[in-house]
């Protein structure tokens, strides 16, 4: 019979009994508690190592801030095709210095090898507490569970952060203004693709006031990783969401129907397009749909940065964008509607998106 597990929430009735998938697979376990079988979700596609006819689109930051026109009409047009026919692109020339990053991975390292006890201080009760650490996603209601351990902090307008591992929060708090100015400039590019003003995006949204929530998440190694996933398919909540791994390349997104493997070069930031720009582009840049794999032998490390609009914000379509033959595809909300409705449910898909669609 399969073993049984509490495992970490964000929910403070269990926090006594739980422990976190670390644990967990330090415990020696040789086969994953029932409740991690994602075997139903997960094999019904198939997986390539990359597509036919098309490479991941990668962006060179570097000419995204180029004065030379001609470069910069070029590169605007490459990044809107990534974000319309991917939904996604790896950033390069980023120039996020390369030990900030490393101190932030350490940083990161430090803090899932607390113990558990000592993680408890920054479990969290509720999704708006500015910091919330557990297991899984939302292990109160979901039928299955991720074989993931996460952290997960509001950043911006208010930086929050941990007090422990020492100098996290330091090095997190330059970090986290680092990526806000990679947005800044990739908004401006993505309002350009779209015909939009360069400031557009950054007027529409509040920019000056984004909430940016940063999650670090821990993929330990898994006895039947065939079986388990490290996140189940979904579409992020924010505009752009900027990740890292520690290169073990267990990151999948949904392209043409099938999951592509994304081998990102050493340094290079991957960027999703995410629900809200879905909504501000009235459908044209359709956020991109993800998953995280496990492995037996490693331990996966990711950094996530949502970037959004500010949470009481009202994100509709851009009107610009709305005209008799492209008729509104989404209703109206807030930011802070979207991110409660993600948060306050399983992780499956658009399934958020979905809430808001307009259907003719
Ligand atoms: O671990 C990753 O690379 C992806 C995590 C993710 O999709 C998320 O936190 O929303
Ligand atoms: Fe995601």
């Amino acid at each position: 019979m399969a073993a049984t597990i509490t495992i970490a929430t964000d929910f403070s009735e269990h926090a006594s009994s739980s422990s976190s998938i670390k644990s967990l697979s330090e415990s020696g376990i040789t086969s994953i508690p029932s409740s991690f079988d994602a075997s139903k979700n997960l094999h019904d596609l198939a997986v390539l190592d990359s597509p036919q006819n098309s490479t991941i689109p990668i962006i060179d930051f570097s000419l995204l801030t180029s004065t030379n026109p001609q470069q910069r009409c070029k590169i605007i047009q490459h990044l809107g095709k990534a974000c319309e026919e991917w939904g996604f692109f790896l950033l390069i020339n980023h120039g996020i210095p390369k030990r900030l990053m490393e101190s932030m991975m350490e940083g990161v390292k430090g803090f899932f090898n607390l113990s558990d006890e000592e993680k408890r201080e920054f479990q969290g009760k509720h999704i708006f507490d500015p910091i919330r650490c557990g297991s899984s996603f939302n292990t109160a209601i979901e039928k299955v569970h991720c074989w993931r351990d996460f952290l997960k902090v509001f950043v911006h307008p208010h930086f929050h952060f941990p007090h422990k591992p020492p100098g996290f929060s330091d090095t997190a708090f330059e970090y986290l203004k680092e990526i806000r100015g990679i947005i800044k400039e990739l908004l401006k590019g993505v309002s350009e693709s779209l015909g939009l003003e360069a400031d557009y995006i950054s007027k529409a949204v509040n920019l000056e006031s984004s909430f940016q929530v940063f999650i670090a998440n821990l993929y330990p190694p898994c006895p039947q990783p065939e079986l388990a996933v490290g996140i189940l398919p979904h579409s992020d909540h924010g505009l752009l969401t900027i990740a890292s791994e520690n290169g073990t390349n267990g990151f999948q997104i949904l392209h043409n129907g099938n999951w592509v493997k994304v081998i990102a070069p050493p340094n290079a930031l991957m960027v999703n397009t995410a629900d809200l720009l879905e909504v501000v582009s009235n459908g044209k840049y359709k956020s991109n749909v993800h998953r995280a794999v496990v492995k037996s032998n490693s331990t996966r490390i990711s950094m996530v940065t949502f970037n959004g609009s500010s949470l009481d914000q009202v994100i509709s379509p851009a009107p610009e964008l709305v005209d008799e033959t492209h008729p509104p595809v989404f209703s109206c909300l807030t930011y802070r509607q979207f991110y409660e409705i993600q948060q306050s449910n399983s992780l499956h898909n658009k399934s958020v998106l979905d809430r808001v669609r307009i259907i003719p």
